[in-house]
């Protein structure tokens, strides 16, 4: 049985959600996959490019018990850092860039590069770089996988592309942004805009710098990466109509709550003889509309292809489970998932 080196950059809310995950799923891993795995390398802004190809202490790193863990020289780079850690399967888990994707694209690059498999929740990469990253990867028999980038936890690109062969996407309507869901549902309730934003981060939810959740373009982002990969229409940012939920007053929100039709951050794709439109915008929602009954971080996807009328999936996120917040644990799940699929790629060759 191979064991393999894994290497985290960055270990946020979700890449400290993956190594919980990794260690639970440590037996089923190795006697259902026939897969051992040891941490070789964690990286951040902060904590440097750490790497052990023996393997770093990773009850240490959950505890931040950054001291006690014992390293090799990494140098200061991701090329040196991947090749100290001797990684099979490069994790990239930084914060989004919507502008370029960098620098998690050049990450994923060097991942390949290298020789290892390349996963990621980042969606600024299948944006800025998907076409690029799949031909490296096929060039290096690598993988390079993302299906944490939209609705984490629920399976989007493996469902197409392993269950709907010659299925065609017509039209996407959805709730992609769990942080604006969550902030309008506060609102609703009557706290600030302040204090609904606080709450979507305590939730381990809201992005980085959540300016990019509020005013609309993870969801953007989102549909972009759809339009790429689902629909053969990459769809650059700015030909998305994009409106967030900054301006929407909270007087209006309660209004529209008390009289059954809340607002929601709608995201929307259509495609026809003329083209692809899309747009995300927050829209007061009739209650019959499965779109307004999505509560807290759940995220709904709805697809109309040419072979099926509609396709609906829903990923319910309850805010917390018993150690603590769901949404990076079940964005971790689809992380882990991927890692799954790459090994058994090289499984069957
Ligand atoms: N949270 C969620 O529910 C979901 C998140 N995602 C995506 O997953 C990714 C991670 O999200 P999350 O864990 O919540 O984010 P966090 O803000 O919690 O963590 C981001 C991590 O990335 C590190 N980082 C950021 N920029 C760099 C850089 N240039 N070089 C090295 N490390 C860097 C940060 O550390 P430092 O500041 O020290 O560099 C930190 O460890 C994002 O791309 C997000 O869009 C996708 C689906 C759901
Ligand atoms: N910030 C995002 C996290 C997942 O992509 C969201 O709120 O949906």
């Amino acid at each position: 049985m191979k064991t393999y080196n894994l290497c985290l950059l960055g270990f946020g809310n979700v890449g400290r959600a993956l190594l919980r995950l990794l260690q639970e799923k440590t037996v089923e891993l190795r006697e259902r996959y026939h897969i051992d795995w040891r941490l070789t390398g964690v990286a951040t802004r902060r904590l440097g490019w750490l790497a052990n190809p023996e393997g770093l202490d990773v009850s240490a790193l959950l505890a931040e018990q950054f001291e006690h863990i014992q390293t090799v020289e990494a140098g200061n780079n991701v090329r040196d850092w991947l090749a100290a850690g001797k990684a099979d399967a490069l994790f990239e888990l930084t914060s989004l860039n919507v502008e370029s994707g960098q620098p998690a694209i050049e990450h994923i690059r060097a991942a390949l590069e290298h020789g290892a498999h390349a996963i990621t929740a980042n969606k600024g990469t299948v944006v800025h770089g998907y076409h690029e990253l799949q031909e490296l990867a096929q060039r290096q028999q690598r993988r390079f996988l993302f299906e944490a980038t939209v609705m984490g936890g629920a399976p989007i690109f493996s469902l197409f592309a392993s269950s709907l062969p010659a299925a065609n996407i017509v039209r996407f309507r959805g709730l992609l942004n769990s942080t604006s869901n969550v902030i309008i549902a506060e609102i609703e309730r009557g706290k600030s805009f302040e204090h609904a934003v606080q709450t979507a981060q305590e939730l381990g939810i809201a992005e980085t710098d959540p300016s990019a959740d509020i005013d609309g373009w993870d969801a953007a982002v989102k549909v972009s990466a759809i339009a790429t990969v689902l629909m053969d229409a990459p769809i650059p940012l700015e030909q998305i109509e994009v409106e967030g939920i900054r301006h929407l007053d909270a007087a209006q929100v309660q209004a529209a709550r008390a009289a059954g039709t809340p607002y929601k951050l709608v995201a929307q794709i259509e495609k026809n003889e003329d083209g692809i439109k899309a747009f995300v915008k927050p829209l007061p929602l009739p209650a019959h509309d499965p779109l307004a009954a999505v509560t807290g971080g759940s995220m709904l996807a709805h697809f109309e292809l040419d072979v099926l009328p509609g396709l609906t999936i829903t990923l319910d996120v309850p805010d917390n489970g018993p150690a603590g917040p769901l949404g990076p644990a079940v964005t971790a799940y689809d992380v882990l998932a991927d890692f799954i699929r790459a090994v058994q790629s090289e499984q069957r060759v």
